[in-house]
């Protein structure tokens, strides 16, 4: 039969129907191809031997020569397992075997050297090391092809179902024994000799087997060089496609709304960052191409002016627009906060959500419909079929992480031409993550805050200073501030939170006494306008204590807020904590953040903590919230591929990436279509890569 790299995995020789199986199941592993981009997630240095009395207590993976001096059953039942003694010239361990007692009974040659290797574990007074993997020491050192073994990701699980790293590694030998070892090149020669890059049957050898750490570092710089490059590519070329296919409604006129609001309602002076993007977003409404931009800008930074003047530049065009926020609260607080800016602009606002009466609902519908209305507010409400404009310009969604791309793209169907759209996000991604993540939307950054803000300050403190925090509260709500207090509210644990929020309402209510203090509560079981009308009794400063879950931390604006009090703070991820946090100091005030927690607390929870008391830049927030959980949680990533990276890592990669997405603009700058005989290559391997045959229709 006739190799290539189609080839099902089933044919490699020494694979046979169960492993392929598994390796289908466990690793999505079908082809030759799929088996050879499976890249090793570290290496281990072969040459390198531990004594027994250099081993340390948390399990480490270590590589140790010794000889086995007995072996015995001890157990019973599940825990049945075989045991030998393992010695060398510094100490004894154990090596446990759950199962294949008899293979090992019978292959184990007594007062031979043996190297071993694996993880170990300290176990009743000893160190035991489960399931080693054993070679003779001759063997071993004759089949040492390569100081660095590499170890691949999950084997872990199996090799409980027989494909150990070391299987994996004799299948892979055999898979370039099969080839030859020779892989088609998927580079242009250009990019090889400007980047100085192996080529790609070097690489693919080298990551598997590689022959030093030169040789290696520059295995993986190429491959992951090649994976960011193929990714950027392909989002450079999505809004390429975006551009010229999708035309846009032309917004030509800087007409009398914007100006009059700009040069007599205005409260404050816009942030330099404020103008900036204010000029990126005119500049793609003017383009005749669809905008699709995300608008970044950390807590209170003043998304939301932005947001409105740019629905004014669509009104001085004769267009409709809308906002969608996630929540009702959040919609609320949106139509509220634009009709008293726009209160002397005679336009006309209106709020949807699911919670609008029919009868006004019928209203709106209709005055939507025949053009007198020109901006509708509202949750995803405003996505229904029923919801018609009659000339929807632009629509502003804000928090997009909450909408799936679906919904986004419903609003483009609520009109003959898709209206301009600005995502506003808070959850501040960092600019590598964006660039890979959103390379397909346009991004503005709003990176500087309105003049006057004062860093919140924050402080952890525990459950048993609870009465202290109490006098601070006193204190505050003396000098006129209001505070909030928030407790976390989990799916899972749901009967748990709630109890804890109304216990903690109820010692709050106790310590806090009416007629004195007046507290609000807002939670999601409440109805949408009992939450309305409390929420909006703390706006208005009748009451000086808002007690609720996270309902509350997304977008809420209540300036004279000083004091967030974050109940169980460990329980909440960090940017989370930081969102909530961002509720406060959003007026000239000194705010503060007081995250209360028990004693008992994970590394992960004191680093996030630690983070949120040293540092209020969502950006850095951010960078460590990306480290602690990785690029998968992140909101919106899943949109990517970068969930699905092989070898690349946004984060420790991103200088390379910076690289790949550089040279993808060139090459698609000077050349869209990669039409060009140097791009044949390219050209080949986008298709293969993404399946779009046709994609070049549309650009060239
Ligand atoms: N240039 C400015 N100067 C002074 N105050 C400003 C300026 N821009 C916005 N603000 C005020 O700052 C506060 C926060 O603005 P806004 O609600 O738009 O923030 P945001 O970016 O939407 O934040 P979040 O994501 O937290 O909701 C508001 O009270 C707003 O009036």
């Amino acid at each position: 039969m006739k190799i290539n790299l189609q080839t099902p995995i089933d044919y490699l020789k020494g694979v046979g129907p169960n492993r392929a199986d598994l390796l289908r199941s466990e690793l999505g592993i079908h082809t030759y191809q799929d088996l050879i981009n499976l890249f090793p997630n570290r290496y281990i240095d072969k040459t390198q031997y531990y004594k027994i009395n250099q081993l340390q207590r948390h399990g480490a993976d270590v590589q140790i020569t010794g000889e086995i001096t007995s072996l015995k059953d001890v157990g019973t039942g599940r825990g049945k397992r075989l045991v030998a003694i393992f010695k060398d010239d510094t100490g004894i361990m154990e090596l446990v075997w759950f199962r294949g007692h008899k293979w090992i009974r019978d292959s184990i040659k007594y007062g031979k050297k043996y190297v071993i290797f694996g993880k170990t574990n300290w176990f009743n007074g000893v160190f035991n090391m489960p399931h080693p993997e054993m070679e003779l020491l001759e063997e071993h050192e004759k089949n040492l092809r390569s100081a660095m073994q590499p170890i691949y990701p999950s084997t872990e699980k199996l090799a409980n179902k027989g494909i150990s790293n070391r299987v994996l590694n004799k299948i892979m030998q055999q898979l370039f024994l099969e080839t030859k070892g020779r892989f088609e090149e998927t580079l242009s020669a250009n990019l090889l000799s400007d980047l100085k890059l192996i080529s790609k049957s070097k690489a693919l050898f080298n990551i598997h087997f590689p022959e030093n750490q030169t040789l290696l570092s520059q295995a993986q710089f190429r491959l992951k060089f090649e994976e960011l490059f193929y990714i950027q590519l392909q989002l450079i070329i999505k809004n390429l496609i975006h551009k010229s296919k999708i035309k846009g409604y032309n917004f030509e006129h800087v007409g009398a709304y914007f100006n009059s609001f700009y040069q007599e309602h205005l409260p404050f002076d816009l942030t330099n960052a404020q103008k900036r993007v204010l000029r990126e977003i005119r500049a793609d409404l003017g383009s005749n191409a669809q905008m699709n931009r995300l608008l970044q800008g950390d807590v209170g930074s003043g998304k939301t002016i932005v947001a409105l003047m740019s629905m004014l530049m669509a009104l001085d065009n004769g267009f409709q627009a809308c906002l969608m926020a996630p929540t009702a609260i959040l919609s609320v607080q949106h139509y509220h906060g634009l009709k008293e800016l726009c209160k002397s602009l005679n336009i006309s606002i209106e709020l949807l959500t699911g919670s609008t009466k029919t009868s006004d609902r019928n209203k709106i519908h209709e005055a939507l419909e025949n053009g007198d209305l020109n901006i509708l507010i509202g949750t995803h409400a405003l996505l229904e079929d029923k919801v018609k404009f009659k000339n929807l310009g632009l629509a502003v969604i804000d928090e997009q992480h909450r909408f799936g791309v679906a919904q986004r793209s419903k609003l483009w169907h609520k009109n003959t031409s898709p209206p301009h759209i600005l995502i506003m996000t808070a959850t501040p991604i960092p600019r590598t993550l964006a660039m890979s993540v959103y390379g397909d939307l346009d991004v503005s950054v709003i990176d500087e805050l309105p003049p006057g803000r004062k860093n919140v300050k924050t402080v952890h403190r525990y459950d048993k200073n609870r009465l202290k925090v109490f006098k601070f509260i006193r204190d505050e709500i003396a000098k006129g501030r209001q505070i909030y207090i928030v407790y976390p509210l989990i799916q899972e644990s749901e009967k748990m939170d709630y109890k804890d929020l109304m216990d903690g309402y109820e010692s709050i209510t106790r310590e806090f006494p009416m007629p004195e203090y007046q507290i609000s509560i807002v939670h999601g079981k409440m109805k949408p306008a009992d939450k309305d009308f409390e929420m909006q009794r703390f706006v208005k400063g009748e009451t000086q204590i808002m007690v609720a879950t996270t309902v509350i931390e997304v977008g809420v604006n209540v300036p004279n807020a000083s004091v967030m009090i974050i109940e169980s703070a460990e329980r909440f991820g960090l940017s989370q904590l930081h969102q909530l946090r961002g509720r406060v100091g959003r007026g000239a005030e000194q705010s503060y953040c007081i995250l209360m927690t028990s004693h008992k607390l994970s590394e992960d929870s004191k680093t996030r903590l630690q983070t949120m008391v040293s540092t209020n830049d969502g950006f850095e927030i951010a960078e460590v919230d990306l480290k602690l959980r990785g690029p998968g949680d992140l909101m919106g990533t899943q949109q990517s591929g970068v969930l699905n990276l092989k070898i690349a890592d946004v984060i420790k990669d991103k200088d390379i990436l910076q690289h790949a997405r550089h040279y993808a603009k060139v090459i698609l700058k000077a050349d869209p279509s990669l039409a060009l005989p140097e791009h044949k290559v390219l050209r080949y391997t986008y298709g293969q890569l993404t399946k779009y045959k046709n994609i070049w229709n549309y650009i060239s």
